[in-house]
């Protein structure tokens, strides 16, 4: 995790021309690096205070999916750092996968249940790099938002604080702990009358810290996901590792039988993960109204709901 948090500042402080060998990606307009001002090329207003680097981890594409990556987007002079990130999203997809078991052994649901739905999955791993800020009170890092991703693994810098979220009425400080792992469940994920304490207690004991408060489509409408955001200040850098895990891209996102009844209709329509990513990143800039949005985006279209066809 040291290294992988290590080479963040190594990748954001090579002059510009060497990061732009990385901006913009013909298989994926999310990924490669967004400079000073995230994603200008998308918002043209309350830009981020950040700079960006994004890259696809498909476990079941390639082996060596990203350390391939580096060396063919930023030259053989990256292949070490794509080997850390490569080994690095390794170990967060093996850990996502055993979260997923986890919570699946919690709702009761056979325990592979989760690891297939997103084994195969296209998840996303993003460096955040947020310099200093002479007027941090005007900006944002990240502004505030809930992941439209599955579940979140975030590794923060040491010592600086910068993620917050908002619970019970405020937003709190996530403070950085050595070697802590941070997870919280986005707008996709379902987390159901799972026992959360006993979720908590597990992750706890591996320091890992659980941002929980989840609802999403595959909830069927019980909880929220987490609102979250990360600020910067006047005087230190900081950055963040940012695992999304995410179904494959063609996945049919909806809630189990066992959530829906009379007193609980759906209230997410059938939409494949590809729709929703593609709103955030075609349509929306994805906030803490993402899923609500969304769902009204995708009724008020043409296509059918309900019954997408049954994933292949
Ligand atoms: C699917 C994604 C879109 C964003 C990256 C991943 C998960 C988090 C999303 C994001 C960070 C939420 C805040 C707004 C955003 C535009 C950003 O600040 O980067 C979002 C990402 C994105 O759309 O690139
Ligand atoms: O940098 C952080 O602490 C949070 C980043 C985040 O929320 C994101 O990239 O989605
Ligand atoms: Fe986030």
């Amino acid at each position: 995790m040291q290294a992988a948090m290590n080479c963040i500042p190594r990748f954001f402080t090579l002059p510009l021309s060497d990061k732009l060998k990385a901006r913009g990606n013909p298989l994926c307009r999310n990924w490669g690096y967004a400079g000073a001002g995230a994603h200008s090329d998308r918002f043209t207003a309350n830009l981020p205070w950040k700079e960006t680097l994004s890259f696809g981890s498909d476990s079941a594409s390639s082996d060596s999916m990203v350390a391939d990556y580096f060396v063919s987007t930023l030259g053989d002079g990256f292949r070490e750092m794509g080997a850390v990130y490569q080994k690095y999203c390794e170990a967060m997809m093996k850990l996502a996968l055993s979260i997923m078991e986890l919570l699946g052994m919690s709702l009761g649901v056979d325990r592979a249940h989760f690891r297939e739905f997103f084994g195969d999955g296209n998840s996303i791993m993003r460096l955040n790099y947020y310099p200093p800020c002479q007027e941090p009170e005007l900006t944002f890092g990240t502004g505030p938002h809930c992941d439209p991703t599955s579940i979140t693994i975030l590794l923060q810098q040491d010592e600086v604080d910068g993620l917050e979220v908002f619970s019970r009425g405020e937003w709190r400080v996530v403070r950085p702990a050595r070697g802590a792992l941070i997870v919280n469940i986005g707008d996709t994920f379902m987390v159901t009358h799972i026992s959360l304490i006993n979720l908590c207690l597990f992750l706890l004991l591996h320091e890992i810290y659980v941002l929980y408060r989840a609802n999403n489509a595959l909830t069927n409408g019980m909880y929220k996901s987490c609102l979250h955001r990360a600020v910067v200040n006047k005087v230190k850098e900081r950055s963040s590792l940012a695992f999304f895990l995410c179904p494959r891209i063609n996945r049919v996102v909806r809630p189990p039988e066992c959530l829906v009844n009379e007193e609980n209709p759906r209230k997410y329509p059938d939409f494949t993960w590809a729709e929703l990513f593609d709103f955030t990143q075609k349509h929306y800039r994805a906030d803490m109204e993402t899923l609500p949005t969304f769902t009204h985006w995708l009724l008020s279209s043409s296509r059918s709901h309900y019954s997408h066809p049954s994933p292949p």
